[in-house]
């Protein structure tokens, strides 16, 4: 089933961009519509033309041939004509034509509510305003959806009313008629029961757009499918006005695997991951890594138990293959971990542990011991590798270098200048070398320093780059002193890599996860 049977409507670059915090410019909007093109949806609703400027020249700079789409269809978003007003002189209706879009989205009041208090006129005119601005536009050659707003509370006030506005948009030729929790207030069983009961009353084909104010708006919308409607809503990551809408990518996720409806085309939905993260970074917002199916964490498993059965067949403990979605599964070394989890994540990082039970179960203990001491693997995948090559050779895993001993010193002079200054004595290829360096901070004199050390040895060493330094002091237990945790992010052309160092004293932390930084990131390509 494709195109015109099932719409995958996005919605990320018009209610999206209602969320607080996203303000994209002209050439984001450009760059999100392309990547929601790449991800196959169906209609990709830009904004409201005539309403916003960016929306008015996103449409223009679109149709002058900026934007070329290969599967989904441009929509622009605008409201019914005026109450009182004629169509045809109504500015905001005529901006709709103007943006050059082949599919228009109406907004209307389908609510007695909203009609009577927020619009303020008579159900009969508002009637009136659907009707002459649906046939208006499908007049002038538009292809119009209409978002019934407010459907599922207007619903409770008047039954009829919302099932009125419908015929009025059928007759006067709108293709879609989009039942919208516009408030988010409702529950799946709620929305199933509404969308069964007015599609045995409506001949239109139904839609379905949730807002997530009750957390439901993926289940939802997916409860809407159920109950018969054939065109969804929804935004990247959720984004939306309060609490956001329908996520796109759970609901794609749903309808697809867990229901079993084509509604992409072949072979799109591995972008899944990739457009979800691409959008994040336009939006200027960290992606959420334990969102379903896209997040980073949607298929890390961290339980010693779950890796014991995954190691048996990898759907015991995945709802799905991550790979579909462009995603891939992650094992995580914690306290938490057993011998199946250190199997799995050494096999992930690439170090052969098979037939060496003695040196996994040593593994697993000395992580269990450190981790009560306050280290943490999870995030510092390198210095974990680093600790089982050391196990695998016996604890004389060769090093590139030996430290004899490191000194820093912080100078506070009268002036208020602060000078910091780092010694290091180190062993490399049969050679004692001795090198001082100045810094910043005592950290980053004795990253200068080790690495002006070893530099003639390491040439490599010049590539690498210090790009993350995290520190957390974590409470001592049972009378003992508080440690400090050291997470260090290293760099280079080819990629990075996370280590980590603890010691009660933070100079010492920060050395123990700069020697592994510097170890893990000379390791042989065949080691
Ligand atoms: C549920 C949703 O998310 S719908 C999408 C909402 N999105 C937005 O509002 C973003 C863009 N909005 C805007 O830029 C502005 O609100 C505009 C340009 C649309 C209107 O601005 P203004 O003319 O200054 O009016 P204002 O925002 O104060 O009020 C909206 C007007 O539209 C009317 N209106 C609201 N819904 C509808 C509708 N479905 N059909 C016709 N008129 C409507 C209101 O009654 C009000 O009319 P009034 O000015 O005669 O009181
Ligand atoms: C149209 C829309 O965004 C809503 O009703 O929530």
């Amino acid at each position: 089933m494709l195109t015109d049977d099932f719409h995958v409507f996005d919605t990320t670059l018009r209610d999206g961009a209602q969320r607080e915090g996203i303000s994209y410019s002209v050439g984001d909007k450009l760059a999100v519509a392309r990547l929601l093109d790449t991800l196959g949806v169906g209609f990709i609703e830009g904004g409201w033309p005539g309403a916003v400027p960016k929306d008015t020249e996103f449409f223009a700079r679109a149709a002058d041939g900026e934007l070329k789409l290969e599967h989904a269809t441009l929509v622009a978003f605008g409201s019914t004509r005026k109450a009182g007003v004629g169509v045809a002189v109504d500015a905001q209706v005529r901006a709709l034509l103007d943006s050059r879009a082949s599919v228009v989205t109406l907004v209307a009041k389908s609510d007695v509510w909203h009609v009577e208090r927020a619009l303020r006129t008579s159900l009969e005119e508002n009637l009136a305003m659907v009707s002459d601005t649906v046939s208006f536009l499908v007049g002038e050659g538009r292809r119009v959806f209409l978002d019934c707003e407010h459907f599922f509370d207007g619903y409770a006030h008047d039954r009829d009313y919302g099932v009125r506005v419908l015929e009025a948009a059928q007759e006067a030729g709108a293709d879609v008629g989009v039942l919208c929790d516009t408030n988010g207030g409702m529950l799946p069983m709620g929305i199933a029961e509404i969308v069964a009961e007015v599609r045995s009353r409506v001949g239109i084909r139904l839609g379905i757009h949730t807002q997530d104010d009750t957390g439901c708006a993926v289940a939802n919308t997916l409860a809407a499918v159920s109950a018969g409607v054939t065109h969804v809503q929804g935004t990247a990551n959720g984004y939306g006005e309060r609490a956001g809408n329908a996520n796109i990518f759970s609901v794609i996720g749903g309808l697809v695997f867990k229901m079993g409806l084509d509604v992409l085309p072949a072979g799109t939905i591995g972008e899944s991951q990739r457009v979800a993260h691409a959008i994040a970074e336009i939006a200027n917002l960290a992606p959420d890594t334990h969102a379903p199916y896209v997040g980073s964490s949607a298929f890390a498993h961290k339980a010693g138990l779950h890796a014991s059965a995954i190691k048996m067949g990898p759907e015991l403990y995945n709802h799905m293959s991550p790979e579909l979605v462009g995603n891939s599964q992650k094992i995580l070394i914690t306290e938490m971990a057993g011998r199946a989890s250190v199997e799995l994540k050494s096999a992930e990082l690439g170090v052969d542990v098979t037939g060496r039970p003695e040196v996994v179960s040593s593994v697993v203990e000395r992580v269990k011991e450190r981790e009560a001491g306050g280290w943490s693997y999870e995030a510092a995948d390198a210095s974990f590798e680093l600790l089982v090559r050391d196990e695998l050779a016996g604890g004389s895993f060769s090093a590139p270098f030996e430290l004899e001993s490191y000194r820093a010193i912080v100078d506070r002079r009268e002036d208020g200048t602060v000078v910091t200054e780092a010694t290091v004595k180190v062993h490399a290829d049969g050679r004692r070398v001795i090198s001082t360096a100045e810094g910043n901070g005592p950290v980053n004199a004795l990253d200068r320093a080790l690495r002006q050390a070893l530099g003639d040895v390491y040439p490599r060493l010049a590539e690498f780059e210090l790009t993350d330094f995290k520190v957390r002091i974590l409470p001592g237990k049972h009378g003992t002193d508080a440690v400090t945790r050291v997470l260090i992010e290293t760099a280079d052309a080819a990629g990075d890599w996370t280590t980590v160092g603890v010691h009660p004293n933070i100079i010492e932390a920060s050395w123990l996860a700069l020697a592994d930084a510097v170890r893990f990131g000379l390791l042989p390509p065949s080691a």
